[in-house]
């Protein structure tokens, strides 16, 4: 257990100090009428120092083998001098074998590529899978049999004497995970930078939607794939992912924007038509089309289910939710590799084709025939276009439909292409079952003697299972690199830790350098009224005056103190700084409120940091604000009487509160806190095993403010005690406890 010295009673009359355990110790500052003393900060920053691996532990500078350089008392200049030289050569030394890994990473992972773009090109750029679903509950007395998958690769109609050869067929009893397992490489090529397009197409009722939307238990194409490309955007940290997802349907031969609100849509001011516009090198994009950046899977998956919700479904005699429309989500991906710094730019289509019927046997009508012969002319020329690709066409008719002007460049020769043609096995829906069977061989173009001969296919097999080999060969190489590459990165992020340290141990707290913006953060900070200035502090008489006799005196208050601390505080509160780095700030508030928005308020007047009420804010308008809002922002209510609001600009966050309606400016700055900061321990949990977990779990903690604050209420003087402490690690992650 690690020990620190606290100050007992006797110790502020100078007497010696025990060592005791961290926990003991802020335990006593909960329990005792103590201040912070200036003895106490230097035995935490001594525990903070060894727990983070600084250069003044032995064991955490790996490279200085040297015992008097990893001296915890070294004061002498030349030996620091040495140190900062062992420690620099070593960060030089780890940068250029990471960077010569980077390069290793970069050559594999282009081999790997190509080797999956070749057995991709060799499976051929359109692919076709089929699905037949199972029976139905309300199908359990159909006859089997009329639609057969005897193979991985064949579909039987025997009544018709029919055979269709595709590239997968997924049997009735397949399941979500067989399918993704197939679709999976395609959208790692779209991660690669090739164009991809995915469509789900079949008869209303085959189960399209199932295959792409799927279930809360059993997630479809559509889910998996955006889980997919986050989950290769967190394991490659040597490409950096950015994605953003767009969604509208095309519904009787019109485009529809899926991410605004149907009530909204079609009013002018707030959203103008869609229009497919080619722009250079024959890139395809529709003006006026939402795209939303999105930062996680769950809140893509959030996106698409909302869009989805907003497509034109209908009863119908086939499906009681028929799709009316087709529905498109596109998601943009921009990768940049650390390796050569190039940018690549792709989209990946995800679709759900709205289902193919034969309108004289749905007994459409009105509408509903409308919809239905519009979804027909689209397929159709979506076929056309497919086909006349695959035979090579000079001519391919992209114009023919909205869908195939959409899709123009993500069609052609440098594009993936798959298509899920869904059967139902039902013998009533026979006559639909061969229409689609047969448009997909058409789209397939496998009818007109392109079939191979048994040879080419034997070669075909071979190149396949080579270019399989050398995928997989490939594939653990970059992952060895890559773990290499991330070891490199965290032992490089703790030498660059132990060299700030060891710099820092060289200056003078008054030397530290200042940046502009905190300088004025330390200004602001010092004229708060409620922060305790050394000036006033020394007026209140104090059990010990660590103002006066601090080192650090000098060094200017970095962390206010919080709303609630402001009318508790005694004159005995007291707030001290624990490392000699520039100064932080920290939230001032312990209630955090993330998102802003005045009910029906304008944008601008929120942006200027003007007072908002957030009291009555609804989430929904709070978060289309968010939303539209260029920068991060944060609402502190603090309680009932008092709304604090904080605007982030490039000048960083600007705080302005209003107490009991009156707006009173404060020119407070904190540093904003992620959501989940906040960590209130109560006082009677506040065991051993609380303090320990700070230390452990923080073993990069680069700055620690502790602040006492006592507050009238409460039966005890450990119960009017409040401790907050705030850690702050090296990669920038600040957490609160509070006791
Ligand atoms: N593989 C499957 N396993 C289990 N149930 C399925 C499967 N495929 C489809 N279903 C069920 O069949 C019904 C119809 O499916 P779905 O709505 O996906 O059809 P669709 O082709 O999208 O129809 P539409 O074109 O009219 O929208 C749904 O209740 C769905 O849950």
């Amino acid at each position: 257990m690690r020990t620190i010295i606290i100050p007992s009673e006797e110790d502020h009359d100078g007497k010696q100090m025990s060592p005791i355990s961290l926990s003991q110790s802020l335990d006593s500052l909960l329990g005792s009428k103590s201040s912070l003393t200036t003895e106490w900060a230097d035995s935490v920053r001594s525990i903070m120092n060894s727990s983070c691996g600084s250069p003044r532990s032995a064991t955490s500078c790996s490279g200085c083998t040297n015992s008097s350089l990893a001296s915890t008392s070294s004061s002498d200049g030349e030996n620091v001098h040495d140190r900062q030289q062992c420690l620099s050569q070593e960060i030089a030394n780890l940068e250029s074998e990471i960077t010569m890994l980077r390069t290793a990473l970069g050559v594999s992972n282009s081999h790997r590529r190509s080797s999956l773009n070749q057995m991709l090109d060799l499976k051929g750029n359109i692919r076709v899978f089929c699905r037949v679903r199972p029976f139905l509950p309300n199908e359990r007395n159909a006859r089997p049999g009329p639609v057969t998958a005897p193979d991985v690769d064949w579909v039987k109609v025997p009544s018709a004497r029919k055979e269709f050869e595709f590239d997968k067929v997924f049997q009735p009893n397949s399941v979500q995970d067989d399918v993704f397992a197939e679709v999976e490489p395609i959208i790692r090529s779209a991660l690669d930078g090739h164009n991809v397009c995915i469509f789900a197409y079949g008869q209303t009722g085959s189960g399209k939607t199932f295959t792409m939307e799927g279930s809360k238990d059993e997630p479809g194409v559509v889910p998996r794939s955006l889980q997919r490309l986050f989950e290769e955007a967190s394991y490659d940290t040597n490409v950096n992912y950015s994605y953003s997802l767009s969604m509208l349907e095309v519904y009787k031969g019109s485009l529809q924007d899926l991410l605004i609100a149907r009530s909204t849509r079609n009013s002018d001011h707030v959203t103008k038509g869609l229009s497919i516009q080619m722009a250079s090198k024959g890139y395809i994009e529709v003006e006026n089309l939402t795209e939303v950046p999105i930062a996680d899977a769950k809140e893509a998956s959030r996106l698409y289910l909302k869009g989805s919700r907003r497509r034109s479904t209908a009863w119908t005699h086939a499906n009681d939710a028929s799709s009316r429309s087709h529905c498109l989500l596109r998601i943009n991906i921009v990768s940049t590799s650390a390796h050569d710094n190039k940018k690549r730019v792709s989209k990946l289509w995800l679709i759900d084709l709205g289902g193919s019927e034969r309108l004289l046997k749905t007994n459409a009508q009105g509408l509903t025939m409308e919809e239905g012969r519009a979804i027909n002319v689209s397929l159709s020329a979506l076929g056309d276009v497919i086909s006349a690709l695959q035979r090579r066409r000079p001519h391919v008719p992209y114009r023919n439909s909205k869908l195939t002007q959409i899709l123009r460049d993500c069609l052609g020769e440098d594009s993936k292409t798959l298509m899920l043609v869904h059967v139902s096995p039902n013998e009533n829906d026979l006559g639909e079952t061969i229409c689609s069977l047969s448009f997909a061989t058409r789209v397939r173009g496998t009818h007109l003697g392109h079939e191979l001969s048994a040879d080419a296919e034997k070669e075909k097999a071979t190149a396949m299972s080579e270019l399989h080999r050398q995928m997989s060969v490939y594939e653990s190489e970059c992952q060895l690199l890559l773990n290499k590459i991330n070891s490199l990165n965290a032992l490089l992020s703790e030498k660059r830790c132990c060299l700030e340290n060891v710099k820092s141990e060289t200056m003078l707290p008054q030397q530290i350098p200042f940046t502009p913006d905190q300088q004025r953060i330390v200004s602001a900070s010092i004229t708060t009224p409620t922060s305790l200035s050394p000036t006033k502090k020394s007026e209140k008489p104090h059990e010990t005056d660590f103002s006066a006799t601090s080192p650090l005196k000098k060094v200017p208050r970095f962390m206010s103190p919080t709303a609630s601390s402001r009318g508790k505080k005694s004159p005995g509160g007291d707030h001290t700084m624990l490392t000699q780095q520039p100064p932080m700030t920290f939230s001032s508030g312990y209630s955090r409120r993330i998102l802003a928005a005045p009910k029906g308020g304008s944008v601008d007047s929120w942006r200027l940091g003007t007072k908002v009420d957030t009291r009555n804010v609804g989430t929904n308008s709070k978060r289309k604000l968010v939303e539209r809002s260029p920068w991060p922002a944060t609402v502190k209510k603090l309680d009932s009487a008092e709304t604090s609001v904080c605007t982030t600009t490039s000048d960083g966050p600007q705080v302005t509160k209003s107490c009991n309606g009156k707006d009173t400016p404060t020119p407070t700055k904190f540093t904003e806190l992620p959501a989940n900061v906040l960590t209130p321990i109560s006082i009677s949990k506040a065991s051993e095993e609380h303090y320990s977990r700070i230390l452990a779990a923080e073993r990069s903690i680069s700055k620690l403010a502790v602040s006492v604050s006592s507050s009238a209420r409460g039966s005890s003087p450990r119960s009017r005690r409040r401790l907050t402490m705030d850690c702050a690690t090296m990669n920038g992650i600040t957490k609160r406890f509070v006791f």
